[in-house]
């Protein structure tokens, strides 16, 4: 029989599909297996040492039982170690190991998880998910079996790891570590060669073809899924045909985010009507905007975030620019900073929109940009648009919350 495992509590999924889990047993009693071998294989039945008359009844039920749930133990087991279980998958949690945690910023990491067992699979399963959109994967804890969300980071020319690592299925993920937080702060405690249980993908946010525009407006490791929609937008189109992709990044710390220098300029108590792609040294406000995000930010070198971002700009040039926004220098992303890219337009009726509007990060600030999620059913919903980009009225952008 094969045990079930409930994750009981998942307060960020989506789908109903996250609620329960059911895996294989890790191991079986050594005795059982050792049991059904010597019964079933090494022992044909006409050597069988009991004979039907010196067994009773009840213990030839007994040992029919412990036969039984022997060989499904067995049977369990093996199917646990098959290629099948190797490959991260939506049904059952697939082991990974602890590589390296590298810290960000005083309150978040970078992980490096590296599939436990080898399969050729994995490359082919992520592959599709970034064709997709963007997706997540759940993360077991299995001492309280509740699972949480994360967003694994693309690959870009800044990511260290090897070509072999990538077709290995290494996996990439910006954590932070929530201080009163069940499954950030147990992943932040774990040591490198440790098992991590993992089960996905999830996809969140299939995002359309024909997409021309994307604002991505991100709080805190809401970064992560701004960067997985620029490399699977950018990576499945063509040159002249790829859309424009705008991050707008607001970080608690400025270690998360050091080094980053905005791309496009606003003065900081009112917005200019400059455009998207206007550089860094336009203006007298440009260097304002660079001294107010990050002062020396050149001389200290950039986070491991920002580094992801400006190898993802290089290698897509005059596609993605990113502005920062930092609560330590009390930056904060407001209605007009948004106005500058949303403009009021007329809807009209039918038309498919080109233009995405994803919001990510924190519930307090997906809340306060666009409204909360809600939930109905067991099922995590989008809810109505509200907040700050409500305000603005934005008829020709979708909007998705993350
Ligand atoms: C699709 C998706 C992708 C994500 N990707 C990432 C990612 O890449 N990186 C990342 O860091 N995060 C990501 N997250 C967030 C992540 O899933 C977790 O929500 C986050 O790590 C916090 O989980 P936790 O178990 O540590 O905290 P929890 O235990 O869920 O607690 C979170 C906070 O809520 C408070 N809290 C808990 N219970 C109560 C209660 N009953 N009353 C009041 N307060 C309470 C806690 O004190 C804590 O401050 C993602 C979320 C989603 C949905």
């Amino acid at each position: 029989m094969k045990p079930s495992i409930s994750i009981l509590h998942c307060r960020c999924s989506s789908s109903g599909l996250r609620s329960t889990a059911t895996r294989f047993p890790r191991y079986a009693s050594t005795s059982s297996t050792t049991s059904t071998s010597s019964s079933s294989s090494s022992s044909p039945p006409s050597s069988t040492t009991t004979t039907p008359s010196s067994t009773s009844p009840k213990t030839r039920w007994l040992a029919l039982t412990l036969v039984s749930l022997a060989a499904a133990g067995a049977g369990a087991y093996i199917r646990s170690q098959t290629p099948d279980s190797a490959t991260l998958n939506k049904e059952t949690f697939t082991k990974y190991s602890l590589v390296s945690r590298d810290p960000v910023s005083a309150t978040s990491s970078l992980f490096t998880l590296r599939p436990h067992y080898h399969s050729d699979s994995n490359y082919d399963v992520y592959e599709e998910a970034w064709r997709t959109g963007v997706w997540s994967v759940m993360f077991k804890q299995p001492q309280l079996q509740i699972g949480r969300d994360y967003t694994p980071l693309p690959t870009t020319a800044a990511t260290a790891l090897t070509v072999d690592e990538e077709n290995e299925g290494y996996l990439r993920f910006f954590i932070r570590k929530d201080p009163f937080g069940e499954v950030s702060r147990y992943l932040h405690s774990l040591d490198v060669g440790a098992d991590i249980e993992l089960r996905g993908p999830q996809i969140e946010c299939e995002i359309p073809v024909g997409t021309k525009e994307i604002l991505f407006i991100a709080g805190g490791t809401g970064i992560a899924p701004a960067l997985q929609a620029g490399y699977s937008l950018l990576n499945r189109t063509s040159e002249g045909d790829r859309p424009r992709i705008h991050i707008i990044w607001a970080s608690r710390l400025r270690a998360d985010c050091v080094g980053g220098v905005s791309d496009t300029v606003k003065a900081l108590d009112a917005p200019s009507s400059r455009s998207w792609f206007s550089g860094w040294f336009g203006s007298s406000n440009s260097v304002s905007q660079k001294e107010t995000v990050s002062t020396v930010s050149r001389e200290q070198g950039q986070s491991l975030i920002v580094r992801e971002l400006e190898a993802l700009k290089s290698q897509y040039p005059g596609q993605i620019t990113v502005d920062y926004y930092l609560d330590e220098d009390n930056r904060f992303i407001g209605k007009n900073d948004l106005a500058e890219f949303i403009k009021p337009s007329k809807e009209v009726e039918g038309q498919q929109k080109h233009k995405l509007i994803l919001v990510s990060g924190p519930e307090g600030f997906i809340s306060y940009m666009a409204g909360p999620k809600v939930w109905a059913q067991g099922t995590e919903l989008q809810g109505p648009l509200k907040g700050i980009i409500k305000e603005l009225d934005p008829k020709d952008w979708a909007v998705w919350k993350l």
